[in-house]
């Protein structure tokens, strides 16, 4: 059974990556947060070391949600309450460089957001306000330690660090000249998931790093087809087998670093100094919801 608080570390799996199979799975859990349920039930599964493990479809197992309707504040609210205080996120992603080709993966250090304004973004608003620190959206401490095991990977992929990802709304993929303009803003990388997960992590105080598997090379490219979903998916196979044993390599040195409180940097407490509504001001009701990520913070 999994009691609230006991588990340390979670995975999101994005497109093509579904199940975690290479671990023992010990149960499913599908809690009712404030913001609702998740994108489907989480599963806890058990590391060979024995640390409890959370798997969580981002657009459900069978994929039946866009990205723009994944309940991203649910998602990252129902792993905070079972204790999730490191995610690593997978992602599926376009390349909109040369050097970044299908099956090589990237952790991204910086996003730019090309959402729409249509995904609830915060957990906060309606009677509390907060801002979060968001200049280096991703986790250094944790995109290290996933380097670190580069060496595992198959079929000759590379990992490359420090990269910038572009998020867009989709569903569906960009035209040549918005492929073209992100490469003239100094993206990298294109998907269409880090945001809001990533920010939402940041509001709960999760340290969070996409790992993303580049699948296309988006349609910047005059020679080469633009991207469709049989490509991606094509891809995905490989790139989903390199996502499980990539994740089986880092699970000692990351379980040891959450255990250890040692991630830096360390963003423990710091949404207690992020709120700016006077104590008399707060809406009840919405210091009740806060309560469940970020206990004892408001009330
Ligand atoms: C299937 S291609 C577009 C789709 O794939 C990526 O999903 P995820 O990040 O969850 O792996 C991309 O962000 C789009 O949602
Ligand atoms: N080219 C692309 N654009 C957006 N999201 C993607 N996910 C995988 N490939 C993508």
């Amino acid at each position: 059974m999994v009691h609230p608080q006991d588990v340390p570390i979670a995975v999101i799996g994005g497109s093509g990556l579904y199940h975690l199979d290479n671990l023992e799975v010990i149960e499913e859990v599908n809690p009712e947060t404030p913001w609702g349920f998740a994108s489907d039930k989480i599963i806890i599964a058990r590391s060979p070391s024995g640390c409890k493990i959370a798997f969580l479809a981002r657009h459900g197992r069978g994929h039946y949600l866009t990205p723009s309707e994944v309940p991203s504040r649910a998602n990252i609210a129902a792993l905070k309450h079972l204790g999730v205080k490191a995610i690593l996120a997978f992602s599926a992603v376009g390349s909109l460089r040369e050097e970044i080709p299908p099956c090589d993966f990237v952790l991204p250090d910086q996003v730019i957001d090309r959402t729409k304004g249509i995904r609830p973004s915060t957990f906060f608003g309606e009677g509390l306000v907060a801002h979060a620190m968001f200049a280096d959206p991703f986790h250094a401490g944790l995109a290290d330690l996933v380097y670190a095991q580069r060496e595992v990977l198959d079929f000759g992929a590379k990992i490359h660090k420090n990269k910038t990802a572009v998020c867009m709304e989709g569903p569906a993929f960009s035209t040549r000249a918005e492929s073209h303009m992100y490469r003239a803003w100094g993206a990298d990388i294109i998907n269409m998931s880090a945001l809001p997960e990533a920010k939402l992590a940041r509001e709960a105080e999760i340290d969070y790093q996409m790992v993303c598997m580049s699948t296309d090379y988006d349609c910047w490219r005059v020679e080469e087809e633009a991207v469709t979903v049989e490509t991606v998916m094509q891809n995905m196979v490989n790139n989903g087998a390199n996502a499980k044993k990539l994740l089986l390599a880092v699970l000692p040195s990351l379980e040891e670093a959450v255990s250890k409180d040692a991630l830096l940097p360390n963003y423990k407490g710091s949404m207690k100094f992020s709120g700016m509504t006077a104590s008399e001001k707060r809406t009840p009701e919405t210091v009740k919801k806060l309560d469940y990520i970020l206990p004892g913070y408001y009330s």
